[in-house]
């Protein structure tokens, strides 16, 4: 995209959020850019009428209308800055909420495989939430304020060209170093900051790893309990102390500058205000009152140039991080749902498939070939890292796979994950917690469905997780979480129970997926799951990864992974007669509980 397109296109979604009533006040304040140029002439006026009057008794008229005209163009200045501040206050919040907005749906819409960090998708994300997304938002305002600093300009200059033309030239050749100065400041400060917010990210880290601005509990325990917090404080000190050290370099080096620009500035205004004076001398017909239009304009030229040319120069400077907005709108979506109707079969079919995560080179699964057939139980199992869970992202739809093609419910989920996701239930092994009522945070798998809460209660009671619901005061209704004080916090088994009661609610689904679903239960607990086993899968076909191999039992088929292969398919009677990785993972397992 060449850059005036991207300019272009930046002006018509930021005008799309500034919204028509804005526009009209940013138009309005295009003219009141005038306003301190008329206000100076008309005080020019006055001072002329003053003189007129010093000495003599003659008709205070004139003096008094410029004084009535004075006032009014002071009401009406601060009316419509008041009004302009109140617009930007509004502007402000659109912006904020158009960008946040605009994050989640890209964050929702594109293929998962960016949310793991593919294309370094969350560092340009935060870069866009940033400052990137700003820029873009804000340039049709920005633009507009550029317009109205040359009207100033413009204006400004003329009203002075007519005293000397000496005073514009001087105050404008003057102001270009100072705008400069200010443009590479901005622009060392700005490649500072995104410096920083690339190897500062560990510092933020360890920040909301001791609790600073994150909401979550995560570790914090841990943390108290190993006493833990100097040595993560230093940590983040020792980064952030060398942003802090560095960026203070940088302010001093600033002050130094702008102190030298200061005096520059005050010295070339004073020796405006000798050049008037000497002019006033030369040719006193020109009357008091130009030294009142100098006096009143020179400040306001020198500060109208230096933002004009700031200003413009930023603008152009912008158009690579309004580029980076818009890359969100060339990321690969998740294709759309094309399908008529849901899967009526469970069936799953790996055909060959080979995968590898992104930005990585191990092949996590290889060749991976599997047919599942509808309504069969099958366990999944292997050692830590062999590929597991891999498998059931892959069966979710979360990736595609590098080689081979995945079936679910009879339809390709790389060509349309959202129609094979209907046929699926699952318990993902980081499930979410809702900050939400209990009967919100059982029915949002299924949003279609309205279940009475007597429906409910008697599918919670059909797998044995009812009892989290029966202990709250408010039952169903009862809030749970650790955001709001009105919530109440459950412990991490009443939550896995939540969220198999989740998976269990998704009745129309075909397949029901469980990621060591009973990892936080207790073991009276987690045999009631499995003997109502039944109960919650159904008919459905049915993959349970687990590491408790005594579930093989309620199962058909057990898959054993090792190092990304299915090293083993079958029976648990087969397998054990088989005596190979299976075989040794069970008996490892029975020996200790005997
Ligand atoms: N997001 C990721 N990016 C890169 N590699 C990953 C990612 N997630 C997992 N892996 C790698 O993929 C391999 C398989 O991981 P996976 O989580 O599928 O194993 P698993 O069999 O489910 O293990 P566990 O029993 O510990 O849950 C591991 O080597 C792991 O390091």
């Amino acid at each position: 995209m060449g850059k005036l397109r991207i300019l272009l296109k930046a002006f018509g979604v930021s005008m799309k959020i500034k919204g028509p009533y804005s526009m009209m006040i940013s138009l309005v304040g295009f003219g009141a850019a005038l306003l301190p140029v008329i206000l100076a002439n008309r005080l020019r006026t006055l001072t002329d009428s003053l003189q007129m009057l010093m000495g003599t008794k003659g008709d205070a008229g004139p003096a008094l209308f410029a004084f009535i005209t004075v006032v009014g163009l002071y009401i009406a200045q601060v009316l419509i800055t008041n009004i302009q501040q109140y617009t930007n206050g509004m502007d402000e919040i659109k912006i904020q909420r158009f960008i946040k907005g605009t994050i989640i749906r890209h964050k929702c819409e594109v293929r998962y495989s960016y949310i793991e960090n593919h294309d370094d998708f969350q560092k340009r994300l935060a870069f866009i939430e940033e400052y990137a997304g700003y820029q873009m938002a804000k340039c049709i305002g920005n633009m507009v304020t550029i317009l109205q600093l040359a009207a100033a300009f413009a204006a400004a200059s003329f009203s002075l060209w007519k005293i000397n033309p000496l005073i514009v030239l001087i105050l404008f050749v003057t102001s270009i170093p100072a705008a400069l100065l200010a443009y590479f400041q901005q622009e060392e400060t700005f490649r500072y900051r995104a410096k920083w917010m690339e190897e500062g990210a560990l510092a933020i880290h360890y920040f909301h790893m001791i609790g600073g601005g994150d909401h979550s509990l995560n570790g914090l325990q841990e943390i108290r309990h190993f006493a833990l917090f100097d040595y993560l404080k230093a940590r983040w000190r020792a980064i952030a102390d060398e942003y802090i050290g560095k960026k203070n370099s940088i302010m001093a080096k600033h002050v130094k500058f702008n102190t030298a620009a200061d005096f520059l500035r005050s010295a070339v205004y004073l020796a405006v205000l000798l050049l008037a004076a000497y002019e006033i001398y030369r040719n006193p017909a020109i009357g008091l009152g130009a030294f009142t239009l100098v006096f009143a304009l020179s400040g306001q030229l020198q500060s109208v140039t230096g933002d004009f040319l700031v200003g413009t120069m930023v603008l152009a400077q912008n158009i690579p991080y309004m580029k980076e907005f818009f890359y969100l709108d060339e990321l690969e979506r998740e294709h759309k749902s094309t399908s008529e109707g849901k899967p009526s079969t469970g069936t799953i079919h790996f055909d060959n498939v080979t995968f590898t995560y992104p930005n990585t080179d191990k092949e996590v699964l290889k060749n991976i070939t599997v047919q599942i057939q509808d309504g069969e139980k099958i366990a999944v199992v292997g050692e830590n890292g062999s590929g597991k869970s891999t498998f059931i992202s892959l069966m979710c739809g979360m990736f595609d796979p590098r080689a081979g093609e995945i079936h679910v419910g009879g339809i390709n989920i790389a060509e349309d994950p959202a129609a094979a996701r209907e046929a699926v239930s699952v318990v993902f092994q980081d499930f979410a917690h809702y900050e939400a009522s209990l009967r919100d945070n059982i029915t949002v798998s299924d949003k279609h469905r309205k279940a009475d809460e007597a429906e409910i209660m008697e599918l919670l009671r059909s797998i044995n997780v009812h009892d989290v619901v029966e202990e709250q005061k408010e039952g169903l209704n009862e809030l749970v979480g650790s955001f709001s004080h009105k919530a109440n916090n459950l412990s991490g088994g009443q939550w896995q129970k939540i969220s198999i009661a989740r998976a269990a609610y998704r009745q129309s689904a075909k397949i029901m997926i469980l990621d060591e679903p009973t990892s936080a239960l207790d073991p009276v607990a987690e045999a009631q799951l499995y003997r109502n086993f039944a109960s919650l899968t159904g008919d459905k076909t049915t993959i349970l990864i687990s590491h408790r191999l005594g579930i093989t039992a309620v199962v058909d088929r057990i898959l054993v992974f090792d190092n990304g292969k299915i090293v083993e398919d079958g029976s648990h009677k087969q397998l054990m007669a088989q005596n190979g990785l299976y075989a040794d993972m069970y008996r490892a397992q029975a020996q200790w509980y005997a």
